[in-house]
């Protein structure tokens, strides 16, 4: 008889003490489904005694005819089971050493998700579903569709917004960018290794061995040797001459090429300006329409940055520019471009064919570094669950690409044709909030926060993040912050506390920006003119919404570039019992 024997060590979560009562608790709130069918009797009482003695084995036996495993992954495919819900909040109380408790697990998740909206989602009704499943920013790729499309898209989430009491969803607007494209075709041409291709620069050409590009100094970007990758790497072909108008090419991998398809060259970038002039035209929609954040793409060198930057201050927009670093060109100047920017985003689709397949793990990691030292933004993109566009479960590598990315610190993952153009949208959404959540639940908390490096050296409020962090973090509270300009809810966010900071806000626009940072719960409320009376009116709120309970405490932070109430205080940390 087969026999599959899995053994894993539970994190140091499990292991307080303070945590054993919990840890029973889940026990009994397991659903049948979920232990008893993966784990005997023996197994089961096995893996109880041994969280309680820290550093244990679980051994998971499955006979030969292996019982699918369907964990709920869509508000809609399975009736809402109590019992799974209340097991998922038991789980995620192991990791998160605040007592209060957010009566909806959406919120509770603390990396943020960020859907790509397209055909498949692009409905009032889905942008309702999507917000209600666990998405936290509303991407629109500007690649696709045209204004009038993504306007309704923006309406749509901006009237979500105005309606919905405990939630809030950020716009971001992802530039198309300079990006290289195959021209139409009347038909799919099927290309075949070995096969000589033509792309050429002469405009609408379209046939069995020549295709159209859309840019005009491709010829002189590429070279005899070079390796063209066709969607990301799904087909390649290698140059072997070219004329001034052509670039002839042998099939390497072949495949299926449809119109408009991306073209890259492998170690190389487009000697093309990274915004172009729909970009800027795509900018200015966006400053229009107040959004949040433009994703900018195939950023090379932080001096575009300073200009988008510029021109934004120029018309007077408050939106934060995420860098996507998905070009090769991009790499020698990480620092310099993070540096300049508010976050940045690892876009792997581009990245994976600029550069080497194998060094976008490599990178993610990195720039996630690069990002937390600095207290950056950080999205890590692509492919996170790429066969759910028409599969109804992920791939279990997708599932610990979620996992991993959640361990390295992201602010946010990000789910693009999944969402867009996918048969499952809120499947994906479910699970990538299921898998965060349990990942999150694992990750140590308690510890002393590590330091932020240069990036606010010296600053007070620097000082008073990293205090409160590691009073929340001692006595096992949230945070709860005020904030007019939402800085000090950032700094505070890149310090991971082990609870919940729920970040107070008078202005409706910082509250739908805090929406994307890591463990940030933005609350809207009007400041009072006292500082205590404003005070207790959040812990009430608090309260009545079911976050904190009573009798609990929390650490109180006000403090920031601009305090709020100068003449009472400028900066405190207070623990204060609700
Ligand atoms: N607004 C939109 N309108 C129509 N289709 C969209 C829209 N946004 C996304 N899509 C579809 O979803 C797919 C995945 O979205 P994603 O944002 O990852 O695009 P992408 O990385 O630019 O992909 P591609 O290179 O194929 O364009 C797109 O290829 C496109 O088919
Ligand atoms: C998101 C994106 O643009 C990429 O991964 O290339």
């Amino acid at each position: 008889m087969a026999q599959v024997v899995a053994t894993r060590s539970i994190q140091s979560s499990f292991s307080s003490p303070s945590h054993g009562s919990l840890q029973s608790q889940v026990e009994k709130l397991k659903p049948p489904s979920l232990a008893s069918k993966v784990l005997g009797r023996n197994e089961r009482s096995n893996s109880c005694r041994a969280v309680r003695v820290n550093m244990p084995q679980i051994i998971a036996r499955r006979s030969t005819r292996a019982e699918p495993q369907v964990l709920p992954v869509s508000p809609e495919d399975v009736p809402k089971s109590e019992e799974q819900e209340q097991y998922l909040q038991a789980i995620q109380q192991l990791g998160d050493t605040s007592v209060g408790m957010w009566s909806k697990p959406t919120v509770r998740r603390k990396t943020k998700i960020v859907c790509t909206i397209g055909p498949s989602t692009n409905t009032r009704e889905m942008i309702w579903k999507l917000a209600e499943a666990g998405m936290n920013v509303a991407r629109m790729n500007m690649s696709h569709g045209d204004h009038a499309s993504h306007q309704k898209v923006i309406d749509l989430v901006k009237e979500y917004n105005a309606q919905s009491k405990d939630n809030v969803i950020a716009i971001m607007l992802d530039t198309k960018g300079p990006e290289v494209r195959s021209g139409d075709l009347p038909q799919p041409i099927m290309l075949k290794p070995g096969q000589e291709f033509t792309f050429t620069i002469q405009r609408g050409v379209g046939t069995a061995d020549c295709v159209s590009v859309n840019y005009d100094d491709f010829v002189n970007d590429v070279e005899v040797g070079d390796m063209l990758l066709v969607d990301g790497g799904m087909m390649s072909l290698q140059v072997k001459s070219k004329t001034e108008e052509s670039v002839k090419c042998e099939v390497i991998d072949g495949g299926e090429l449809k119109s408009r398809r991306h073209l890259n060259v492998r170690g190389k970038s487009a000697t093309l300006p990274s915004i172009t002039e729909k970009d800027w035209d795509d900018i200015k929609f966006g400053v229009d329409n107040n959004i949040d954040f433009y994703a900018v793409s195939f950023v090379k060198d932080a001096a575009v940055v300073h200009e988008l930057k510029n021109y934004l201050k120029s018309c007077g927009a408050d939106i934060h520019v995420i860098v996507k670093i998905e070009s090769a060109d991009s790499i020698p100047n990480l620092h310099s471009i993070i540096t300049a920017s508010d976050g940045a985003m690892v876009a792997r689709g581009d990245l994976g064919a600029e550069l080497p397949i194998e060094e976008v793990p490599l990178l993610q990691e990195e720039i996630i570094n690069i990002c937390r030292s600095m207290g950056k933004a950080v999205i890590v993109a692509t492919n996170m669950l790429e066969s759910m566009i028409v599969h109804p479960t992920p791939t279990r590598a997708e599932v610990s690409d979620i996992a991993i990315a959640v361990r390295e610190g992201a602010d946010a993952v990000m789910l693009s044709g999944e969402t867009a153009h996918g048969k499952f949208p809120l499947k994906a959404v479910k699970v990538m909030h299921t898998v965060s959540l349990r990942t999150e639940a694992t990750i140590v908390g308690g510890e002393t926060p590590t330091n932020l490096g240069q990036a606010f050296k010296n600053h007070m409020s620097e000082m008073f993040a990293f205090h409160a962090t590691m009073m929340s973090n001692t006595l096992g509270t949230s945070i709860v912050v005020f904030t007019r300009t939402g800085f000090m809810a950032i700094l505070l966010s890149h310090y991971r506390p082990s609870g919940t900071i729920f970040a107070f806000t008078n202005d409706k626009k910082i509250q739908q920006r805090l929406a994307s940072y890591q463990g940030v719960c933005p609350i809207y409320m009007e400041f009072l003119d006292c500082a205590e009376e404003t005070f207790t009116s959040a812990l009430s709120l608090l309260q009545k919404q079911g976050m904190v309970k009573e009798g609990e405490q929390v650490a109180l932070v006000q403090s920031g570039r601009q305090p709020i109430w100068r003449l009472q205080s400028t900066h405190n940390i207070q623990v204060r019992k609700v």
